[in-house]
Formats: structure tokens, sequence, C-alpha cells
């Protein structure tokens, strides 16, 4: 754990200014895209868009299938920014860098956070392709300490206890699913518990099963530290999980040997409803 690590409001407010002054997109929308997701970024209309390198103060992704881009640009008329490719703990960052991105946005005035995730299932309903509204989350580094709100806290952008009950906004959750059913995709999309573990390696087979008495429904390496500084500054937050395979539960080996193209086969599983029967592990 870092805890001496402290970024001041002022590096957030320098990173803020300097992507201001670069884009003269004001987003109220942010969108940070998991593994195999970026593609999202790409309909954006009047695109402008920033590598990460680029931006001062901003951290370096360094995971295949995250292009480490920031793009800004309309979306059904409303103005976003999408993050294509995220910072996760295992790559070796703090938790406050993994997190950076999130204060930025909140002084650039966005309200609404929408994460995005790859993550493997656990409950016996969710398939690899279907998609999974996150309801709550189980933030396993968190309960031990692990989250970036340790350490001093900076109360021009929260208060030092900040509630998590219901971090996942309803409104949007149930938007999200009346959606999912004038689309006819409703039987691909479900609510559920996702839990972050620190990763980089996958379960084992006692901590699947522990994973899945506990309730969890699908497990993943990201998305709770976001959320918990997000629902700190005050922003609303929609998450998803982009299911890409079943955790085993018992002894059977799984190779999967390209990350990237499995993931977004999956996705393209997933808006296609099209059958992908050898990616199906489950
Ligand atoms: O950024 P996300 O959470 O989509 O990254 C995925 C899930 C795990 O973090 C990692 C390994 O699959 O990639
Ligand atoms: N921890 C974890 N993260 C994932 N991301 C995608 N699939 C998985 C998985 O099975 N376990």
């Amino acid at each position: 754990m870092h805890s001496k690590e402290q970024i001041s409001h002022d590096e957030y407010q320098k990173t803020s200014d300097w992507l201001m002054s670069h884009t003269k997109h004001r987003p109220i929308v942010a969108i940070i895209c998991g593994s195999g997701l970026g593609m999202l970024a790409d309909t954006l209309k009047c695109q402008d868009s920033f590598d990460y390198s680029d931006i001062p103060g901003f951290p370096q992704s360094t995971v295949q299938g995250h292009a480490g881009r920031l793009v800004f640009g309309e979306l059904k008329g409303k103005s976003c920014v999408c993050m294509q490719g995220r910072f996760h703990m295992y790559e070796g960052h703090s938790l406050l860098k993994t997190t950076f991105p999130i204060r930025v946005f909140k002084l650039m005035g966005v309200e609404t956070l929408i994460v995005t995730n790859a993550a493997g299932s656990l409950a016996d309903g969710l398939r690899p392709g279907d998609i999974m509204i996150i309801k709550d989350h189980i933030n396993f580094p968190g309960l031990v300490g692990l989250n970036p709100l340790c350490g001093p806290n900076d109360e021009k952008f929260g208060p030092r206890f900040p509630a998590m009950s219901g971090c996942y906004d309803k409104g949007l959750r149930s938007l999200v699913m009346e959606l999912a059913k004038q689309m006819g995709v409703s039987s691909l999309v479900q609510e559920g518990v996702y839990a972050m573990v620190g990763g980089p390696n996958f379960e084992t087979i006692a901590e699947a099963k522990l994973l899945h008495r506990l309730g969890v429904d699908a497990v993943g390496m990201s998305t709770a530290p976001e959320v918990v500084v997000a629902t700190h500054c005050g922003l609303r937050v929609f998450g998803l999980s982009l299911i890409t395979n079943k955790v085993r539960q018992q002894s059977q080996i799984l190779i999967v040997n390209n990350h990237n193209s499995y993931f977004s086969a999956l996705f393209h599983k997933s808006v296609t409803n099209k059958e992908c029967s050898n990616l199906r592990n489950g």
C-alpha cells in the first residue's frame, strides 16, 4: 500500500485545466471502457483525443487491449469523455493513481460516470457474452484497507466517511433494463453483484467456490476503487460487466492465449447476439 502518497487538489486541477484548454467539449458524462470495450469511444462524434502520455499528471496504461487514450466527443447530442483504457492495481499503480481521472472529471464538470469491465461469471444464469448491470459491489481490496480514500481526506471532494450503499444509481439501472427490453436483448442482460479482487492471477477453484458462496455474480480486477472515489465526490454512477468467461469451480483446464481478441469477440457476440459457441466454456 502507498499510504504516504498524496495528490493535492492543485494537481487534479492542473490536469483538468489543461484538458479544458485543449478541447471545446464540456463533458457531463464520463465512460471508462474496460478490456475489449475501447471501441465504445469510436462512436463519439466530433472527437478530440489525447494520448495519456501527453496529458500532464495522467498515469500510463500498460495492459493489452487498453489503448491509453482519452476521447472527448458527442453521444446522442450529449458531451462525453471516454477513457480508452483504465489503470489497475495489479499494474503496480497506487489506488490514488488508478482513480486519478475520476477527480479530474469531477473538476471538469462531469456529473455521471459509466464504468465498464470484463468479468468472470459465478452465477448460473450469466454466460459468456452476457451483460451484467452492476447493482452492488464487494471491494475485497477495500475491505482490508486498500482504498483510494485512505490518507488525509480532501473535504473539497467529499466527506471523510462516505456512504456506499446505493452507489450504483437505481434510476439508471432501471432505465437500462427498460432499454434492453425495448431493444429485444433483455435475455442477455441482468443485474448482479460484482466483486473486485486484486489480480493479476485468476481464481483458484477454492477461491471461486468462496466467491460463489458469498453471493458474487461476477468477478474482475477493477472498477470498485473508481466507483468509491466517484461516489465520494458526488458523481452518479452506472456500471456494467461484460461476461467473458465462467469462473471454474471444479477442476478443468481453460487456455486463453489471446486476451484481447477473446474479449473483443465476446463483445461482438454480446452486441450482435450471434452464437459464438467456441468461446463458451460454461
Ligand atoms: O479493465 P478490466 O477490468 O475490464 O480488465 C479486465 C478484467 C481484469 O481486470 C483483467 C483480466 O481479465 O482484464
Ligand atoms: N478475477 C477475474 N477477473 C476476470 N476478468 C475477466 N475474467 C475474469 C475472471 O475469471 N476472474
